[in-house]
């Protein structure tokens, strides 16, 4: 049983790996990623400068997902750039910044290391005080990548949030589809939910208890999305799937929905990285009972009535 994918000349053993955000900060963090079943890892989204985050509480977890507003705490590019550098083998490198101006920064210092990964470059922070979602603003987003594809030589994929008008998809798909994008990895959390106690009080503080949803909560959502872009996107735009992946029946999901690689967040949050070999075994049984051999016989097969 083949359950190898490619984006573009990458290879990966298998399609599962972190969601950026989770079990990723640190070297040790991502060392335990590495040294798991999962087949590759994506870092902490990071900026060019160090950041300590938002106010906590800022994550909580129940048994229906998570909610958190993080507020992009990070050791800084260089940190998980040296890491990276040292490294064999494929791994994703999650950067974002404040402004345009600043992303082109941190990409020209990428563009100029020796790193041979894939960046996802996250337009979808939904937890930074007055900063919208980037890739909800299309205007923008059009334009910040031709800027970027301008000078940027390696390889790049973007991180979305969600999105919930079939318009929408059409008018994002229009605007990728221009661009050498390597991957788009739908969806982020689901900004700005609420989570309430027993005590009539939010479960985290920043935002008055607003925050990035995720878990279980979100994968009807994130497969719609995967799914929307599947269909819209040139081939040679490549999905990676996240939002939702508890068990190795959420992978098929995503997959059928036209995955590639399928990120895993809060699950991972709660089961730390042996949920990747539990997921793996999950996802061969499947394949086993329904005959197939390799993902490419089910990648988009999702059917219709
Ligand atoms: O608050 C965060 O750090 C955060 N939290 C999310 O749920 N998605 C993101 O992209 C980021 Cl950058």
């Amino acid at each position: 049983m083949n359950l190898k994918v490619k984006i573009k000349d990458f290879e990966f053993e298998n399609p599962l790996m972190n969601a950026a955000g989770v079990n990723c900060y640190t070297i040790d963090e991502l060392e335990e990623i590495r040294n798991s079943k999962a087949a590759s890892f994506v870092t902490k989204t990071c900026t060019l400068n160090t950041r300590q985050g938002n106010l906590e509480p800022r994550y909580y977890e129940n048994e229906l997902g998570s909610i958190n507003s993080m507020g992009l705490p990070n050791l800084g590019i260089d940190y998980y750039l040296n890491y990276l550098e040292s490294l064999d083998g494929t791994y994703f490198l999650s950067v974002t910044e404040m402004n345009t101006e600043n992303i082109h920064k941190i990409l020209e210092k990428i563009n100029e290391s020796s790193f041979n990964g894939l960046v996802e470059l996250n337009l979808s922070c939904p937890n930074i005080e007055g900063k919208p979602q980037i890739a909800y603003d299309f205007k923008t987003t059009d334009k910040l990548l031709a800027d970027i594809f301008k000078y940027f030589k390696k390889d790049l994929g973007v991180k979305l949030p969600p999105y919930f008008d079939l318009a929408h998809f059409d008018i994002m798909a229009n605007i990728l589809n221009k661009y050498p994008i390597r991957f788009v990895n739908s969806i982020n959390s689901i900004g700005n939910a609420i989570i309430i106690d027993e005590n009539d009080t939010v479960v985290i503080k920043p935002k008055n208890g607003f925050g990035g949803l995720g878990g279980e909560y979100i994968k009807p959502t994130a497969l719609a999305n995967v799914n929307a872009f599947y269909r819209r996107l040139n081939k040679d735009i490549k999905i990676i799937g996240t939002g939702g992946v508890n068990t190795g029946r959420d992978v098929y999901e995503h997959i059928l929905c036209g995955a590639y690689m399928v990120q895993i967040g809060t699950r991972l949050q709660k089961e730390k990285s042996k949920v990747f070999e539990r997921i793996l075994n999950e996802l061969k049984e499947i394949m086993k009972e329904k005959n197939y051999n390799s993902l490419d016989e089910f990648r988009g097969k999702l059917k219709t009535l």
